[in-house]
């Protein structure tokens, strides 16, 4: 797969391409379902598949005062693309400029610098300045500049439209599995094992830290979760945010696998989120601390239905 990430002006390609055009925060059912069908068109044109997505979110952009937190980091939107056999992905520099860009000036730049001969979105797809260009405006061009245009219906989960927005909501609630039926799989982060405080080891529950994006949408607290180290998958605790017993001053992603005690430092890691349990809580002292994390132990062995579900 060939990743590109520049403004739309510079890029030039040569090959036709099948193109799905989103910003893909998530990357949930209803995205698969346009990318797969991208795919699969790409495949039986004999061209080359591609994904039009941004570097950024839009509305971070648009509407910097919203701050959105995103679902996807970039590192991991390559891994889900690739893993749905998309040839290039183009991650577009989203700025001011393009913003405005007039739909039928988008369309052209497909047709002249993309060689775009097919073109997928979804029934509710809009683009260019203000949102102006919308499906029937692809419709409309399509025999101009000699692209097919496939759009996929609303996709649906116990009758409710999935959206990026609805699964942001859902996972800053908490609600992660309601989040991960509507992603398709159980969300998860990359991320590198750097040093803590090594105070964990002193109180009897080691913990993996990562260095992950500080823009994702995951609301601060303890998850059970996965994680994978050399794709073999371990039961594992996990907090995300300040440890506000401690001060922190940034926000770090903190796992513990259950019944394990390995240097993992420099390893690159993979965990998945499976359940919310709780807020982080400032406690009192260290021991209260400690206290609950044992619980919080218990409750993920009993998840997992590892062993009699012993304290340590
Ligand atoms: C399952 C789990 C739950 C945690 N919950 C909290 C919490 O509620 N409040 C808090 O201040 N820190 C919490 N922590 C973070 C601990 O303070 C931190 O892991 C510990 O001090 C070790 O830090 P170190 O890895 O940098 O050595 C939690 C950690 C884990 C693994
Ligand atoms: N539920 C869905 N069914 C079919 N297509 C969808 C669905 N959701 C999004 N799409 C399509 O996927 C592409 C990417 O859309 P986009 O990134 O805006 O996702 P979204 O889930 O609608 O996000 P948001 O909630 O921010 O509006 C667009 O072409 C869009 O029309």
């Amino acid at each position: 797969m060939i990743v590109i990430e520049d403004k739309m002006q510079n890029i030039k390609i040569d090959e036709d391409l099948c193109i799905a055009l989103g910003t893909f925060d998530g990357i949930h059912i209803g995205h698969q379902k346009l990318i797969k069908e991208a795919v699969s068109s790409a495949k039986s044109k004999k061209i080359k598949s591609a994904v039009f997505t941004f570097n950024k979110h839009p509305f971070n952009v648009l509407k910097p005062e919203h701050n959105i937190k995103i679902i996807t980091d970039n590192k991991t939107k390559v891994q889900i693309f690739k893993s749905l056999g998309v040839d290039y992905v183009f991650f577009i520099d989203f700025n001011a400029e393009f913003a405005n860009i007039m739909p039928i000036d988008f369309i052209e730049c497909l047709h002249k610098q993309f060689n775009v001969k097919s073109i997928v979105c979804g029934y509710n797809f809009t683009f260019g300045r203000f949102g102006t260009g919308d499906v029937d405006f692809l419709r409309k061009y399509q025999n101009i500049y000699h692209y097919d245009l496939k759009v996929i219906e609303k996709v649906t989960l116990n009758n409710i439209s999935i959206s990026s927005s609805k699964i942001r909501k859902k996972i800053e609630e908490g609600k992660i599995e309601e989040a991960n039926q509507m992603l398709g799989y159980n969300l998860f982060f990359y991320g590198s094992v750097i040093e803590g405080k090594h105070l964990g080891n002193k109180l009897g529950f080691p913990t993996a830290n990562l260095d992950i994006p500080l823009n994702l949408c995951l609301r601060n607290g303890v998850y059970i979760t996965q994680t994978y180290i050399n794709e073999k998958k371990y039961p594992s605790i996990s907090n995300i945010g300040f440890a506000p017993t401690l001060d922190c001053k940034e926000r770090i992603l903190e796992t513990h696998i259950l019944n394990v005690n390995e240097n993992l430092y420099d390893s690159y890691v993979k965990i998945e989120f499976l359940k919310f349990i709780r807020d982080e809580v400032k406690f009192n002292n260290i021991e209260e601390l400690k206290k609950r994390v044992y619980n919080d132990i218990y409750t993920a062995k009993r998840y997992f239905e590892l062993d009699n579900f012993c304290l340590h």
